[in-house]
């Protein structure tokens, strides 16, 4: 079931604008992550569906009631909204109790106490924070305030919970295990969350649905595994995963074939981008790291690379490859001494691009 509609949403900031015409669907029991680099426009978009900046131009429903519609001049305050925010910094009250905390929004909507002090019990309890009840934020840690934050969020019984890089405050194994019962949660209370993360693995993660956006708009959507596996442009199949990227230009194409050259080496890859792609034309190829396979005999779809150091990371090595201008990263289970090396490159795995798609 459509919690959250928002179509055509335009935003100018500073005279610049931010948002170039958004639109996107959420439903219940899912979460959207909002992803892309620093700048592109995510906490902007989140902050007008929380009605904290209003667009000048776009509708958005959240449930049933419409939030914005710019045409008939409909903007509700945030209050009205239905939604519950958790910001990166949590934002918590320092002189309030976790008790206080929580229940103070419903305190002001004029709740009784007897029901506001059930409500925030029930809350605390199923986030595991009963008995921290009486603490004071400085006294507990950051997963604790990060919890608080979103009990806090929670209490309004929201269709919408809108989280601002909630993570990112966390250490890397805490992040682990937020990302893990924050999805969780929000399956199990069967409402809608968008989630804004610049971090690749965390939307990967967590996410059902990932918005990818880039200087204002939406270049991709789609599950995790689709946005992985058939990236549309050169950015989002750079933004995500680890990737070896090859500069060259095309030597041969034919329908959604073609092949890479430079210097010294040559790739047979598919197009992903065809618009501007011709012999002789300047092309970029993009090949996930986890693709590579190093072996010590020559066969189908290898090329003869120098392998130059193997890096020790603990789960895995990664070695360092270079044939020509074209040099990659491989991962293996053990070190390998340097000198000639196989490299098994599947053609469906060396993705290639316009040059120009840098910039789209
Ligand atoms: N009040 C403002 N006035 C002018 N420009 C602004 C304002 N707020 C944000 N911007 C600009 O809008 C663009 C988008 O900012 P936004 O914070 O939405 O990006 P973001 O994708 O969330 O980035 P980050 O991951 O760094 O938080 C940036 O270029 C930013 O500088």
């Amino acid at each position: 079931m459509t919690e959250l509609v928002v179509n055509n949403v335009q935003k100018w900031l500073g005279g610049l604008q931010i948002l170039k015409g958004a639109s996107f669907t959420a439903s219940r029991g899912a979460i959207v992550a909002l992803l892309g680099a620093s700048g592109s426009g995510k906490t902007t978009l989140l902050r007008c569906i929380a009605g904290l900046e209003q667009p000048e131009i776009g509708y958005i429903k959240i449930g049933d009631r419409v939030a914005l519609d710019s045409e008939k001049k409909i903007a509700l305050a945030p209050e009205q909204r239905n939604i519950g925010l958790v910001f990166q910094s949590y934002a918590l009250w320092p002189h309030r109790s976790v008790r206080e905390n929580v229940g103070y929004g419903l305190k002001l909507r004029g709740v009784s106490s007897a029901d506001l002090a059930a409500r925030v019990q029930i809350i605390l309890d199923r986030m595991g924070l009963g008995h921290l009840a009486d603490r004071y934020p400085h006294q507990l840690s950051g997963g604790q305030q990060q919890r608080v934050a979103i009990c806090r969020a929670l209490i309004y019984e929201p269709r919408v919970l809108l989280l601002d890089e909630p993570l990112s405050n966390l250490d890397a194994k805490l992040r682990e295990e937020a990302r893990y019962w924050i999805r969780k949660l929000i399956l199990d209370l069967e409402i809608c969350a968008i989630l804004v993360t610049h971090d690749q693995t965390e939307a990967l993660a967590a996410a059902d649905h990932i918005l990818l956006l880039k200087d204002g708009r939406i270049v991709q959507e789609g599950p995790p595994h689709d946005i992985y596996s058939n990236p549309n442009s050169f950015y989002s199949a750079d933004f995500l995963g680890a990737n070896n990227v090859a500069r060259g230009a095309i030597t041969e194409i034919a329908g959604d074939r073609a092949v890479i050259a430079g210097e010294g080496w040559s790739l047979e890859g598919i197009v992903k981008e065809g618009r501007g792609l011709a012999a002789a034309e300047p092309a970029q190829a993009v090949i996930r790291v986890e693709q590579l396979k190093v072996s010590d005999a020559p066969g189908l779809h290898r090329i003869e690379m120098e392998l130059d150091d193997s890096l020790y990371l603990g789960d895995k090595w990664e070695y360092r490859l270079r044939c020509g201008t074209f040099t990659a990263k491989a991962h293996g289970t053990r070190p390998l001494p340097p000198g000639a090396v196989w490299c098994e490159i599947p053609p469906e795995s060396v993705w290639v691009f316009p040059a120009s798609s840098a910039s789209t």
